[in-house]
């Protein structure tokens, strides 16, 4: 066993894939928290583990910079179809992956893995499933109170949860300043993932992103899927739509029987070794 990592990034929303079949590592809270550290550690946007092989499955686990795991992650889940390509674990094109949040079909497009496309699954708006307080619903264009604000949300899960808010005028800023208030909100059980979004046109559309157990992040493959069907669920825009985020496009389409396909780029940056020191930061 050695200690490896991989570092790879997808329209700047960067991941460590620790390989749990060359590295051995205890992957507790805080060594998670220390390795996603940008300063005290190698610094990403989270750790994809695998894969993790059983029976005929190939399975991922994705987990977030505060130790949270999440549920799916779309430019996870090309950055590990990436490294599944480069370490030659797949002899095909076209391979599936088990997240928490279902199953996923990957396609890749070129001979190296940099340009992906997934299917996502489908999306549901119901409030039960997403998690969202209150009555049984599809949390779509209702009222939401954040920090003394009123703002229209509408609400939607991909396998992970996502709070979309449209406005006119997005920024960085706008994002920074109301996405620890959505991500913690108490209609939220699971916490949640937040965009907000300004559409250009039926086929395009902007998003800032302020992630679940991350925080504001270039890019997002999920965030893409989500407030691309959210603006789609609204009827602002048609099935076929390009997210720009501040880190890249991500071209969505949404199909007739709801299936979500994502395609994008993904790149790698560096492979390395865990020092002692850092274990010794791990284990305290
Ligand atoms: N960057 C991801 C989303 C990662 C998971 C998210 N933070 C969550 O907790 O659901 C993506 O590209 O989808």
């Amino acid at each position: 066993m050695s200690n490896n990592f991989y570092k790879y990034h997808a329209l700047g929303n960067d991941y460590i894939v620790i390989d749990p079949n060359k590295t051995e590592i205890d992957l507790t809270e805080e060594a998670i928290k220390i390795i996603c550290h940008r300063n005290f550690g190698i610094g990403s946007d989270g750790i994809l583990f695998g894969p993790i092989f059983e029976e005929d499955n190939i399975n991922l686990k994705i987990l977030n910079p505060d130790g949270s795991e999440a549920e799916k992650s779309g430019n996870g889940i090309r950055i590990f179809s990436k490294y599944l390509v480069d370490q030659n674990y797949v002899e095909s094109k076209k391979f599936k992956l088990q997240t928490l949040g279902g199953e996923v079909a990957v396609e890749v497009l070129d001979d190296t893995g940099n340009l992906i496309k997934v299917d996502m699954g489908t999306v549901t708006f119901q409030s039960d499933l997403i998690p969202v307080q209150g009555e049984s619903r599809d949390v779509v264009n209702e009222n939401l109170e954040v920090n003394g604000e009123d703002f229209k949300v509408t609400c939607l899960s991909i396998g992970n949860p996502h709070c979309v808010i449209p406005r006119s005028e997005i920024s960085k800023q706008l994002a920074l300043d109301l996405g620890p208030y959505v991500e913690n909100h108490e209609m939220f059980p699971n916490r949640i993932n937040m965009q907000i979004l300004k559409v250009i046109d039926k086929n395009n559309i902007e998003i800032e992103i302020y992630e679940r157990g991350a925080g504001y992040t270039l890019a997002s493959g999920s965030s893409s899927c989500a407030a691309a069907n959210a603006a789609y669920k609204l009827g602002l825009v048609d099935r076929n739509i390009t997210v720009h985020m501040p880190g890249g496009e991500i071209e969505v389409e949404i199909k007739e029987d709801g299936h979500v396909y994502m395609t994008g780029g993904v790149s790698s940056v560096a492979k390395g070794d865990f020092t002692s020191d850092m274990w010794l930061e791990i284990r305290g």
